[in-house]
């Protein structure tokens, strides 16, 4: 079976070098001309060499002839890339993490046009993918049959794959987290201290819980990779674009805008989920606040510890 990954930022290549390190894959992207060339992608995973295997290619057309696609792209384009292009008879792989913000929904609805959607998520950073640093993910598919194919397929001798019935669930455990991730890092940024950074993470846990149950997710999907683990990867470590954010936030610093941060369109988009569902997501809410600039960190904090004392 042929293999593609569409979308060459860092997780896209990441994802193209572990998978060309044991067979032929393509890499396609809007701009690859200079990693043609260069055989490295310099502007996201300067100074990790491309195996022989990898073919960097313009030719959208080409990559799309793959059985198998590995949708890299960010969340918020991910719709607009399949309104545009035939995905019917392929077996489409999500690898973003949020939900869009037009629709409502996340990477597998989206990709209902395809033959057979799946998800790829959990703890990973694409420069310890790209490096062949140990690492484990969940795959998840609604279909047994298609789910062990992929998993065979697409792990590798340090990308250790687990299979997950679980697509919703799996799903919201990768767009949730970054959210929290946001929290967390404005939390360290503004000097709060590990033990209010301990806090968040564990209620903002508990809400990604809430928000996963009323999509009918299963409660021991939230405890895998996709959910615990990744929370605790992107909440911890300043490698995260998500944490980076908020460290910024915290801090008042300025922050790139031109970098990819999920965190920020799932967190606008759970205000309707939460209007919707009747849920009550105090943390999700004062992180989209946070991030729109209607509430500044010392407001925010305000905000959540001005809450009516509850039951855990
Ligand atoms: N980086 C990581 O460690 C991990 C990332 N992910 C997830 O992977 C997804 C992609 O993130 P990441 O690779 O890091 O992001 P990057 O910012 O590194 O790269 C995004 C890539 O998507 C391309 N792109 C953007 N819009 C379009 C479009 N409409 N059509 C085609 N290509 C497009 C960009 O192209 P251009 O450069 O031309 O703008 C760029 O190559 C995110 O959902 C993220 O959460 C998951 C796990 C780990
Ligand atoms: O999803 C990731 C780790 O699993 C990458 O996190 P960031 O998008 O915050 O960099």
């Amino acid at each position: 079976m042929s293999v593609a990954v569409i979308g060459a930022g860092a997780f896209g290549t990441a994802l193209a070098i572990t998978l060309g390190r044991q067979g032929p894959v393509t890499l396609w992207g809007r701009d690859v001309a200079g990693m043609q060339a260069e055989r490295q992608n310099p502007r996201r995973l300067p100074d990790v060499h491309f195996p022989d295997d990898l073919t960097v290619s313009t030719q959208l057309e080409t990559a799309l002839a793959a059985d198998i696609l590995l949708m890299a792209v960010p969340m918020q384009a991910l719709a607009g890339f399949v309104s545009s292009h035939d995905l019917s008879g392929k077996t489409v792989v999500a690898c973003c993490k949020g939900i869009d913000l037009n629709t409502g929904f996340g990477p597998a609805k989206i990709l209902e046009t395809a033959q057979h959607a799946a998800v790829l998520t959990g703890p990973s950073f694409a420069a310890d993918i790209a490096r062949g640093l140990p690492t484990a993910l969940t795959l998840a598919c609604s279909q047994d049959a298609v789910a062990r194919d992929l998993q065979a397929q697409l792990s590798t001798p340090t990308l250790r794959l687990y299979r997950s019935a679980d697509v919703i669930g799996a799903e919201l455990g990768g767009a949730l987290k970054n959210v929290i991730a946001i929290g967390c890092g404005a939390v360290m940024g503004a000097g709060l201290g590990h033990s209010a950074r301990a806090a968040l993470m564990t209620r903002g846990f508990a809400e990604m819980q809430r928000v996963a149950g009323a999509y009918g997710a299963q409660a021991d999907t939230l405890m895998g990779l996709s959910g615990l683990g990744d929370l605790t990867l992107t909440c911890t470590s300043d490698q995260s674009r998500n944490y980076q954010l908020g460290l910024a936030l915290g801090a008042g610093r300025a922050f790139d805008a031109s970098v990819t941060v999920e965190g920020a369109a799932t967190a606008q988009a759970l205000r309707r989920v939460a209007a919707d569902r009747k849920l009550d997501l105090p943390i999700c809410g004062t992180v989209a606040d946070l991030v729109d600039g209607h509430v500044d960190i010392k407001g925010a904090m305000d905000l959540l510890l001005g809450r009516p004392l509850k039951e855990e």
